[in-house]
């Protein structure tokens, strides 16, 4: 190859990556003073501290949820840290599992009252554990209809309004156990990797008309929510995700919400969310030319890292589950 040819493509590609770094750098954070943040699930754990933060920025906030009592017990907490003088927070009580008809008119009530939604943050969620054999059907298909389509339904309300105003933020929250499949969590799992592929697609069909899409990877975080599975947890998948931290509630949520409005596509927290994150990408749309750059590096030493991760993995999973001997 010609010499001089090399050079101007070595500064062609100089110049595109400084490019990028700058739009990254100067990309405009959306702002939701005095918009409707509406957030499923916002009456507990991640949800609760996404709407605590919502508050403090200025936002008229609806959260939903199924138990009234909690809902208004999280109205009161959320009202203390209002900064506007008529900052209205509301509640609508709804099961997000109850399919695609009631979502549509409670979503309906839930814009006549506060207006139409700005952000949707998409919080709802449960995680029943127990192998595949131990995992009754109904609690396989209960999870899809609460994580995934509950999820599903809220989006497909409100994107023809956002789409039309070419701007909103939707958030869909998925876990560490969206990108790897983990022992005692299989239908919990497929309902978290199927939310993955969902805000893909979302992002691609809404990145050019300015609608903000992020994807919240959360692993462990001390809520309600995380005390209650671990009741049912087995000890082997309690010990493969003790080995991705446990993280508050309160971080997790601002988190969430800051990488929302900057319109980052993954929300993660701790280091090992970060590699489990890098190693996972695939083609998700990562946008970070930094971290794109550095993650073209890092991939193959984090790989050769995972095989013994997952050695490990498979040492958990031998100490406890022996194959139960013959009793004579
Ligand atoms: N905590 C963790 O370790 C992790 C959690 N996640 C995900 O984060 C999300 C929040 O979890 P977390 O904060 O721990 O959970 P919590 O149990 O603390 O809170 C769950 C919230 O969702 C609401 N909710 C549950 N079921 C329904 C329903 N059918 N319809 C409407 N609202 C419902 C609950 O209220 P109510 O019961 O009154 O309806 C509550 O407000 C979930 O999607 C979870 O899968 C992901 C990774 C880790
Ligand atoms: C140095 C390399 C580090 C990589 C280690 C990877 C460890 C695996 C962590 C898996 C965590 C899964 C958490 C799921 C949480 C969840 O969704 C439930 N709590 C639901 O409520």
């Amino acid at each position: 190859m010609d010499p001089s040819f090399e050079v101007i493509m070595i500064i062609i590609a100089v110049i595109v990556f400084h490019v990028l770094i700058f739009r990254w750098l100067t990309r405009k954070s959306k702002d939701i003073y005095g918009k409707h943040v509406c957030i499923t699930g916002g009456s507990s754990g991640i949800g609760l501290w996404v709407a605590i933060n919502a508050a403090k920025k200025g936002a008229d906030i609806t959260i939903v949820a199924r138990n009234i009592k909690i809902l208004e017990k999280a109205v009161n907490v959320i009202k203390e840290n209002c900064v506007r003088n008529d900052q209205r927070i509301e509640y609508y009580s709804l099961d997000v599992a109850s399919g695609h008809k009631n979502i549509q008119t409670s979503f309906k009530e839930i814009e006549e009252k506060l207006g139409d939604i700005y952000m949707l943050v998409n919080c709802a969620g449960m995680a029943i554990c127990g192998t595949i054999e131990d995992t009754k059907p109904e609690d396989a298909k209960f999870m899809m209809d609460l994580n995934y389509l509950g999820t599903v339904y809220p989006i497909q309300y409100v994107l023809p309004k956002m789409k039309a105003k070419k701007d909103g933020i939707i958030v869909l929250t998925s876990s560490q156990g969206g990108l790897i499949g983990i022992y005692g969590m299989a239908a919990y799992n497929a309902t978290k990797f199927a939310l993955r592929g969902f805000a893909e697609a979302l992002s691609m069909e809404t990145k050019h008309l300015g609608i903000n899409v992020t994807l919240s990877l959360p692993a462990d975080t001390d809520t309600p929510g995380f005390a209650n599975e671990q009741k049912s947890k087995p000890k082997i998948t309690q010990e493969i995700c003790s080995g991705g931290g446990l993280f508050k509630p309160e971080d997790v949520g601002k988190k969430l919400l800051d990488d929302a409005l900057k319109g980052n596509f993954f929300s993660i927290m701790g280091i090992e969310s970060w590699i489990l994150t890098i190693l996972c990408v695939g083609m998700s749309p990562w946008k970070n030319p930094i971290l794109g750059f550095l993650q073209c590096y890092l991939m193959g030493v984090l790989r050769m890292i995972s095989f013994g991760i997952q050695w490990n993995f498979g040492r958990i999973v031998r100490k406890y589950d022996k194959p139960k001997e013959k009793s004579n």
